[in-house]
């Protein structure tokens, strides 16, 4: 049987346009790519580089403030002008999407602008009611943002809105205790706008280390966010020009913009998959194997659509390993275990890879290096904020199953710590490392005596 097409990718985000280019581009097959937006997905148009431009936007008061302390006596950060921020802001969004075209068109994929659903195993119609038949097709369509099913949440909105704001609220709720929110409300406060993070538990960021979550609520305090903890919005209403929210203790307060950061989920919704036997997990998500393979074997998913780990560079890693496997005859599986990441605060980011102290201690003796200090940049500034560095090791095997660092530049310094414990490294051989001098990361080559031993698994 002959088709249109030997792959056919429905999503041009980070998953969807590398397979795409990997699959014409260096493997010669034949690769049409459908996209119902802006090419580049979440993370280029909504997600992580806007997102990043804006923290970066949002730290002039917290440089200023460091600089008084070092004899600028005067500095100040100044007016915010979020006109002209936006529209540069917008010009290199435009830039990328560009470039992300550019490279579909030299790869030689057909793209074709509009949405795609699948009507079989090898065919998919375009929203135009073209139809178009595929010897593999790949779902790389990523995830929604979600709310939380209260009464009047229509009037809040979630992160791809607060992109496209026209201006900035004065005084704004962020609903959740995740990424989005903790960044989000960095973003806010640094810009001067007033932030009130409510999160239902005792600490932001579940799921990371103990430690440094605690660190990481204590610092979105200090820079200034109203974060009330232990709290759930019950209801929102109309008031005025603003939005009244009720909580479940029985308070409520006013805002002028509600901030839903209640997490994403796979956007499976109309991709027409009733009509074909793939399989979904209970929160919608495509189930996959090792491979990326649905239990349809011309079907593959790769990215937030199959709900693994949701981050940029793994849904590229599963789109490359996928058009490797399939075109390049290089059969190449992902490895989802040690995916190191960043969230990013201000002034202090939280960067991690690996085992969490509690998860290593659920799983055998762990010895516990760990050190919390005022490094000298903020201390000679005369600011209190203090930097975490923390190793976890297998006393057995002295293998270095985790590290979590809460300092400036977190996110650096962890991509290049993933290095050597994705490869499996030694403590001993952190330790042989000569430390960079005076760094704050020195830290993590010279912490000589374990902290703590947890001897026995802890449930
Ligand atoms: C605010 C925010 C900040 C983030 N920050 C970071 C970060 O700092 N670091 C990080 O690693 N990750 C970050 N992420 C997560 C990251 O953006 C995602 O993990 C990543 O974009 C997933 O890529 P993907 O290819 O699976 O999906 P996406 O990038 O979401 O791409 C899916 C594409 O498919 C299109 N599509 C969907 N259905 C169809 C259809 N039926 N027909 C045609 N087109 C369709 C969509 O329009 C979209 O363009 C962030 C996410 C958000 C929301
Ligand atoms: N720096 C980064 O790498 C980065 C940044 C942003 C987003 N992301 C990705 O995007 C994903 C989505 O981010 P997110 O922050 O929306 O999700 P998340 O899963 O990290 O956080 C969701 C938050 O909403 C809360 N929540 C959920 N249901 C609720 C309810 N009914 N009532 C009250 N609170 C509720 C949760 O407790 C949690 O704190 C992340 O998991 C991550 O994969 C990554």
């Amino acid at each position: 049987m002959s088709f249109d097409y030997d792959l056919f990718v429905i999503g041009g985000g980070s998953g969807g346009v590398r397979a795409a280019r990997i699959a014409a581009g260096d493997h010669g097959a034949k690769v049409g790519l459908a996209e119902e937006s802006r090419m580049g997905g979440t993370c280029v148009i909504r997600g992580c580089v806007p997102k990043k431009l804006m923290i970066f936007a949002s730290q002039a008061g917290l440089m200023a403030e460091e600089m008084r302390g070092y004899g600028w006596a005067d500095a100040q950060a100044g007016a915010f002008d979020w006109e002209i921020f936006r529209e540069k802001m917008d010009a290199e969004l435009t830039r990328l999407e560009l470039i992300y075209r550019a490279g579909l068109n030299r790869a030689g994929v057909e793209v074709h602008d509009q949405r795609a659903r699948l009507v079989g195993h090898h065919e998919i119609e375009l929203a135009d009611g073209t139809r178009k038949t595929s010897r593999h097709i790949l779902i790389a369509a990523g995830g929604r943002p979600t709310k939380i099913g209260i009464p009047g949440e229509e009037l809040g909105i979630v992160s791809d809105d607060f992109f496209l704001m026209e201006k900035l609220p004065r005084r704004v709720l962020l609903i959740g205790g995740g990424f989005i929110a903790c960044e989000f409300a960095s973003i806010l406060a640094g810009l001067g706008v007033e932030a009130v993070q409510v999160y239902r538990g005792d600490a932001v960021l579940r799921g990371f280390d103990r430690e440094a979550r605690d660190m990481a609520t204590l610092q979105l305090s200090h820079v200034g966010v109203d974060l009330r903890l232990g709290l759930t919005p019950t209801r929102l209403d109309k008031a005025g020009d603003g939005i009244e929210v009720s909580f479940d203790d029985g308070s409520s307060d006013r805002f002028d913009a509600v901030l839903f950061a209640t997490g994403r989920t796979p956007y499976t919704g109309g991709l027409g998959l009733e009509n074909t036997e793939v399989r979904l997990k209970p929160n919608g998500a495509i189930e996959v194997d090792d491979w990326s393979q649905t239990c349809v074997p011309s079907i593959f998913a790769v990215g937030d659509v199959t709900d693994r780990v949701n981050l940029t560079p793994v849904a590229i890693r599963e789109g490359h390993a996928f058009a490797d496997t399939m075109f390049g005859a290089k059969p190449r599986k992902v490895d989802h275990s040690v995916v190191a990441s960043a969230v990013y605060l201000r002034p202090h980011e939280l960067g991690t890879v690996g085992l969490t102290e509690e998860e290593a201690r659920a799983r055998g003796p762990v010895d516990v290096y760990s050190t919390v200090f005022r490094p000298m940049r903020s201390m000679f500034a005369g600011s209190d904020a203090r930097v975490m560095m923390k190793l976890l090791v297998d006393p057995a095997t002295d293998k270095v199953l985790g590290c979590h660092i809460f300092g400036p530049e977190a996110g650096e310094m962890i991509q290049l710590a993933a290095i050597p414990i994705t490869m499996g490294a030694t403590k001993a051989q952190f330790d042989a490392t000569i430390a960079v001098h005076p760094t704050a990361a020195e830290e993590l080559v010279t912490m000589r005596a374990p902290s703590r031993r947890h001897d026995a698994p802890h449930g």
